[in-house]
């Protein structure tokens, strides 16, 4: 850092200190959540660890199920129990209804995608437009064949490497992506754009979503965003054209196919504003790597949870061999059958949540939150991570045990679409995940392909590594790798 940097930082200490002071005072008569002190001006950011959830699960025990913790001047309250989460997602659902976008995702998206965007008009559009048109019963249906091409695609990938090594995450991931380009674009990649530039691609996915969780100086004092002291805004800068310059090369190609064929885009029936925003939607990046990385990485999830509980990956073999029968392959149509293998997945998701703190939330004016004031502006965190570990709730809450999803009485119980506030894997209320019947089929489909074609093993001599990575989208410290073994008759059906 330069002598003009150093000045400058330390005017802007001083400018802050004032504004900082001026604002506690100003909210001294509030009833603020408790919280760890800190230190003046940076508050707990020296404190804050690489495994934010653990820590923020520690000081929930000494805190309570509500505290505020001083990062910079932003004041960011963090709230982990069912009964107060359920107050901001139901209760308070249209306050809360805006998440707190970092810098990074501001650069990234322009702030105009779904997910940055502010609750209004805009977002509503978006919203509507995806659900309806590109995740309607109708469109997952007719999409079907597509979803059945790239799984079988990737099965025919395996064939090829039985008996070596296979990261799990990146077999995934490409595949994810093709099935969400085709579901968005109606293009994939595809050829030898397929592995190499798939591989590319899922490395800079990694990149952009770690930049959008690193912390950030520009987050936590906003008015010293302009010299992105850190370089984040100017790493996610670097990264985004070699995303958009993959994701442009599918949409330009699909675009004129659309153009030449004077397919639906230019049908009468369609408004012109409608086509606007499907033309919006399409461009977004968001949607792609958002809808990827989190479903690769619960599969690798999956993968490595059986990996290490054989007695478990033998009964959802089992339930496959029964279900869908050794001379027969997957089909989406089999996935309402899989019972033991639906609550795996559910187990998982309990365990290993991919994202811990769902997306911070910004409310738009200050509101109560069991009995404290949780002012306008603030970010807050929903850690349902915490909710997952709660011996009160869950038995052995550590314990990989897919059976707790088996009761009959629970019908419906623990869906993915919100209602239950000791789990919500997806989120809750109005920002709720709009991807889950997507994510759901897929998530199952794939993994029970994979399950169903072949034995998988830990490679000899590498022990199960199942550290987290804490970060937006939670991870696998390091990635899984896995030995696949033909397990059915003959592989001559996924030709
Ligand atoms: C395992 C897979 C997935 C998980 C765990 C997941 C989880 C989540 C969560 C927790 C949120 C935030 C909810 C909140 O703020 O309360 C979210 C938002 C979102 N997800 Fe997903 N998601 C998954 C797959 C997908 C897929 C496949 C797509 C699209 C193809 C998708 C698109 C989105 C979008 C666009 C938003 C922002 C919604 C908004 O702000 O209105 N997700 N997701």
């Amino acid at each position: 850092m330069d002598q003009i940097s150093l000045a400058l930082l330390s005017v802007f200490f001083l400018l802050v200190s004032i504004v900082w002071y001026s604002w506690i005072f100003k909210n001294w008569t509030k009833k603020l959540p408790p919280g760890p002190r800190g230190v003046p001006i940076l508050g707990y950011l020296p404190f804050l660890s690489h495994n934010l959830h653990i820590q923020l699960t520690d000081l929930a025990r000494k805190y309570g199920p509500i505290y505020k913790l001083w990062l910079g001047t932003k004041l960011c309250v963090v709230i982990s129990s069912p009964s107060l989460i359920k107050e901001v997602v139901r209760d308070h659902d249209a306050v809360f209804a805006n998440h707190d976008p970092t810098v990074a995702g501001l650069v990234a998206t322009g702030g105009v995608d779904i997910v940055n965007s502010p609750y209004g008009p805009h977002w509503r559009n978006l919203r509507k437009v995806f659900v309806r048109e590109m995740l309607s019963n109708k469109n997952l249906d007719d999409s079907g064949p597509l979803r059945r091409y790239e799984v079988r695609r990737a099965v025919r990938n395996l064939y090829g490497k039985i008996g070596t090594n296979v990261d799990v995450g990146e077999l995934i991931f490409i595949t994810e992506v093709n099935v969400v380009l085709c579901l968005i674009w109606g293009g994939a990649l595809e050829g030898e754009n397929r592995d190499k530039i798939g591989a590319r691609f899922r490395e800079k996915v990694a990149k952009f979503v770690e930049l959008l969780g690193k912390p950030n100086l520009s987050d936590f004092f906003p008015i010293l965003a302009k010299f992105d002291f850190q370089g984040i805004e100017k790493e996610m800068k670097g990264v985004l054209p070699s995303v958009d310059e993959i994701l442009n090369s599918v949409i330009s190609d699909r675009m004129k196919i659309m153009e030449d064929s004077g397919g639906e885009f230019s049908s009468a029936n369609r408004r012109k504003d409608f086509v606007q925003i499907l033309l919006d939607l399409m461009k977004q990046n968001d949607i792609v790597i958002g809808g990827t990385d989190t479903t690769a990485t619960i599969v690798e999830w999956v993968m490595a949870e059986l990996l290490q509980s054989p007695h478990a990956m033998q009964k959802a073999q089992q339930e496959l061999t029964q279900v869908v029968g050794l001379n027969n392959i997957v089909e989406e149509s089999h996935i309402t059958k899989l019972h033991y293998l639906d609550a795996v997945i559910r187990e998982t998701f309990r365990l290993h949540p991919p994202l811990p703190l769902l997306i911070p939330k910004m409310p738009s004016k200050s509101c109560t939150i069991g009995g404290y004031t949780v002012p306008e502006g603030s970010r807050v965190l929903l850690n349902v991570w915490t909710n997952y570990k709660d011996p009160q709730v869950w038995e052995n809450p550590t314990e990989f045990k897919p059976e707790r999803f088996l009761n009959d009485d629970d019908n419906g119980k623990w869906d993915y679409i919100g209602n239950n506030f000791h789990y919500l894997p997806f989120g809750s209320g109005r920002r709720v995940c709009p991807g889950i019947p997507l994510a759901e089929r897929m998530v199952t489909y794939l993994v029970a392909t994979l399950l169903h074609s072949f034995d998988w093993k830990v490679p000899e001599g590498v022990k199960l590594d199942m550290e987290e990575k804490f970060g937006i989208v939670m991870k696998k410290s390091t990635p899984l790798l896995a030995v696949p073994y033909q397990r059915l008759p003959s592989l001559d059906m996924y030709e």
